[in-house]
């Protein structure tokens, strides 16, 4: 469980993380996502105790970071992968984590082995890495010491098709088994398939949470017809708002309620479904869209 109360971090007078609380349970992943700039790595690094924060407070199973005992058997981080001493090669780091924590030396081949570096990759200094590599060797880093919590900050950046598959999969089963997973991304598309739980910040504020079924479910309804125009008044006429998007007409309102108003009017539906991604990604640029680099459009 990791807990985030009232917290806000200043820089100067730029508010970077504004009295934000949420809490992340076990058995789940929760999906952390905003645009660039919003705070999520802010917030990460307060949690981890790298950042102090101006006020509010934060703990990882009912504690400050900073007071886990061994905190690499409790919390596993990947806040940037980047950060590792480049002259160093990947099962050096490995093995000097393995050995901080008081783990067995296997540990390191186990964690090569699961994340899948070669024997031959693992010989090399991360300054030869390509950026999926190092992502690679900071989630065998973040899973060293078999923590119960695992904080990671856009781990999928870099990694390949088959890479950001390998990694949901191994994300589903860790939180499947109890584990609590907290994992950023600015990309809703690269969240939305494993997540189970959703945290929209935007300029450092909480801007939506939930269950993602229930966000996804307030959505909408992406709705086409033989007739789509005069379905549209039959729509307005029921005091239903749409909007075209490129799928067809996108409605406040659930299938059903849409399926028996096209019945009643003899219109013929070619689809009707929960409007799913394309609404939740509607939701997340609207909600987000005063942190936004471009224009989003009405
Ligand atoms: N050390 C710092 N000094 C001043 N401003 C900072 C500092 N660290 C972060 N910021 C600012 O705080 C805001 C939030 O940054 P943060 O890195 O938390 O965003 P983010 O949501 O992780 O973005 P991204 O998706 O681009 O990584 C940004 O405007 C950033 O410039």
């Amino acid at each position: 469980m990791i807990t985030v109360e009232n917290l806000t971090k200043r820089y100067g007078g730029y508010t970077a993380v504004d009295d934000v609380s949420f809490t992340v349970r076990p058995g789940a992943v929760t999906g952390f996502l905003g645009p660039n700039g919003a705070g999520k790595s802010t917030c990460m690094r307060i949690v981890c105790g790298l950042t102090p924060a101006t006020s509010g407070r934060a703990t990882v199973l009912d504690r400050p970071y900073a007071a886990l005992p061994n905190p690499g058997r409790h919390v596993g981080v990947l806040l940037d992968a980047s950060a590792q001493h480049a002259g160093r090669t990947g099962r050096e780091v490995l093995t000097l984590g393995a050995v901080t924590m008081g783990l067995a030396r296997t540990r390191v081949e186990e964690l090569l082995d699961l994340v899948g570096l070669t024997d031959a990759e693992a010989g090399r200094r991360i300054g030869n890495y390509s950026l999926g590599m190092r992502q690679r060797l900071g989630i065998a880093h973040a899973l060293l010491g078999d923590p119960e919590v695992l904080i990671l900050d856009e781990p999928a950046n870099g990694l390949d098709p088959a890479g950001i598959r390998w990694m949901r999969t191994l994300l589903r089963g860790y939180a499947d088994q109890g584990g609590t997973v907290l994992l950023s991304s600015h990309l809703l598309h690269e969240i939305e398939v494993v997540a189970d739980e959703l945290l929209v910040i935007g300029r450092g504020k909480i801007v939506a949470r939930g269950p993602k079924n229930e966000l996804m479910q307030a959505t909408g309804t992406t709705v086409r017809s033989t007739d789509d125009p005069a379905f549209e008044r039959v729509l307005a006429d029921a005091g239903l708002q749409s909007v075209t998007d490129g799928d067809g007409l996108r409605v406040s309102a659930d299938p059903a309620e849409i399926g028996a108003l096209a019945a009643r009017h003899g219109v013929v539906l070619t689809l009707l479904a929960p409007a799913g991604s394309a609404g939740l990604e509607d939701m997340f640029l609207r909600l987000t869209a005063a942190d936004a680099r471009e224009e989003v459009p009405a």
